[in-house]
């Protein structure tokens, strides 16, 4: 049977120079909305589920990174961890209006990283409607159990949405570029 990697796999070998950012979470959350406003500027509604990866290179303030979606049905989610070794950021996305399936992003999230005490991690809080009630991040932060993640990693819970042409929009995702901006000019 043909993967889905096949016809692609010119991407991912030979390993590519570019600092690479590694973008997953559930089917649904919105991985591939937030790469296109991330690269476009303009909100798109309707975009497929990514059916293998989406790969996206992007220019910030001089610095070229390469933004790897692989798309999050549970069938994908077993070529997760194929990535992570040639990440520098892992960015997972999370549904926070969903949250009866916050628990499944949480296991996903915490059996991915087990093996990865030190990849900095951007947790976004997609779909956000306006500004987020009091104490959301935290209930979030719980939900998600990101302190057992915390130790020696670099990490970060923004909120954003994706699917709005508004200033919040723009706003969150502007937040989330200067972010990964920041953490791969680091040494
Ligand atoms: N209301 C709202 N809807 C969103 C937002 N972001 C994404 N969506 C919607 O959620 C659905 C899924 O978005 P995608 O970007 O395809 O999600 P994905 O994480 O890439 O999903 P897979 O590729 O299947 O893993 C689409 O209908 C989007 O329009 C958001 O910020 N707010
Ligand atoms: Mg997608």
């Amino acid at each position: 049977a043909v993967t889905p990697w096949a016809a692609t796999s010119g991407h991912i070998w030979p390993p590519r120079t570019l600092p690479q950012v590694l973008v997953l979470g559930l089917d649904g959350a919105g991985k591939s909305s937030v790469l296109h406003y991330i690269c476009s500027q303009k909100a798109r509604t309707h975009i497929p589920p990514t059916l293998g990866f989406n790969s996206v290179q992007l220019r910030v303030e001089g610095l070229e990174m390469d933004l790897l979606e692989v798309g999050g049905s549970y069938n994908l989610r077993a070529y997760w961890p194929l990535y992570l070794s040639d990440a520098h950021v892992l960015v997972f996305v999370v549904d926070s209006v969903d949250r009866s399936r916050l628990l499944t992003a949480r296991q996903e999230l915490h059996a991915l990283l087990a093996e990865e005490p030190r990849l900095p991690l951007v947790v976004l809080a997609n779909k956000q409607v306006g500004a987020s009630k009091h104490g959301f991040t935290e209930e979030l932060r719980e939900e998600l159990a990101l302190h057992l993640l915390s130790e020696q990693r670099e990490l970060f819970l923004l909120p954003t949405s994706a699917t709005r042409a508004s200033l919040s929009t723009a706003t969150s995702v502007l937040h989330v570029k200067n972010l990964l901006v920041t953490l791969l000019s680091q040494p």
